[in-house]
């Protein structure tokens, strides 16, 4: 089922969340890019598995249930619209930063200008939110039907994700499912990773309180 919910009225879901199970999972994933690279097509095409060419220019959330590998997962899909304010481009903002737990952002292989965004968009992300390993980013190069108008190289893309701890993917939107299937799914496969080394971080601090406790209490008698 698609739900169609106003960003403004979306509470912050916990960074995931799972039941007591482990069988049910949510997802918090921002779509960030450039105008007219393809976030809506992405986002529709992985919701509905159809392209069906124009989209409008809407900042909208959709939530999507799926089941894989036997657990319920929820997608909240924020597809968001590139600021207008110069200022503000290639930035993220604070509300974006915090409510995601995982980030696509979409260039088209045929705009340079949207690739440069998406550079700027990654080092904010990186610079801001958390260490790289706690806030997965994919790397999209859309349009890869159109190879004739094609300015961005594949190398580049890949390049760009190396260097920011990203997963890289290049799909057409228009032409197929399965690749923009892909990229979610890889997405989801590196938040769960993220919450896992969270968990593990979380463990760690509290041995270490727990010895600190016991020495420091040794020091004191
Ligand atoms: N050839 C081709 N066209 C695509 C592809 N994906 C999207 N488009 C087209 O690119 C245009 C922009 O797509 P959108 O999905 O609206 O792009 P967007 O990034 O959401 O745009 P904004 O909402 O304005 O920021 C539309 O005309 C789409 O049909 C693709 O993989 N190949």
């Amino acid at each position: 089922m698609v739900v169609h919910v106003n960003p403004g009225s979306h509470h912050r879901a916990r960074a995931i969340t799972m039941d007591t199970n482990q069988q049910k999972m949510d997802a918090n994933i921002l779509l960030l890019g450039a105008e007219k690279v393809g976030k809506s097509a992405l986002t529709v095409r992985f919701i509905t598995r159809r392209f069906i060419g124009e989209y409008g220019h809407i900042d909208s959330i959709y939530c999507h249930s799926d089941r894989i590998d036997g657990r319920e997962v929820c997608f909240n899909i924020w597809d968001s619209l590139y600021p207008q304010n110069a200022l503000a481009a290639g930035e993220v903002n604070e509300k974006q930063l915090h409510w995601a737990d995982g980030f696509i952002l979409v260039y088209s292989i045929c705009d340079r200008s949207s690739f440069n965004v998406v550079r700027q968009q990654v080092q904010h992300i990186r610079r801001c939110k958390k260490p790289s390993g706690t806030a997965p980013v994919i790397i999209v190069g859309n349009k890869r039907d159109l190879q004739h108008r094609r300015t961005v190289s594949s190398e580049e893309g890949r390049l760009l994700a190396l260097s920011a701890d990203c997963g890289f993917f290049e799909i057409s939107a228009a032409e197929a499912h399965h690749g923009v299937l892909l990229v979610f799914h890889e997405l989801l496969e590196l938040i769960r990773e993220a919450r896992a080394l969270r968990k593990g971080t979380a463990g760690i601090k509290n041995i270490v309180r727990s010895m600190s406790a016991v020495f420091g209490r040794r020091r004191t008698e």
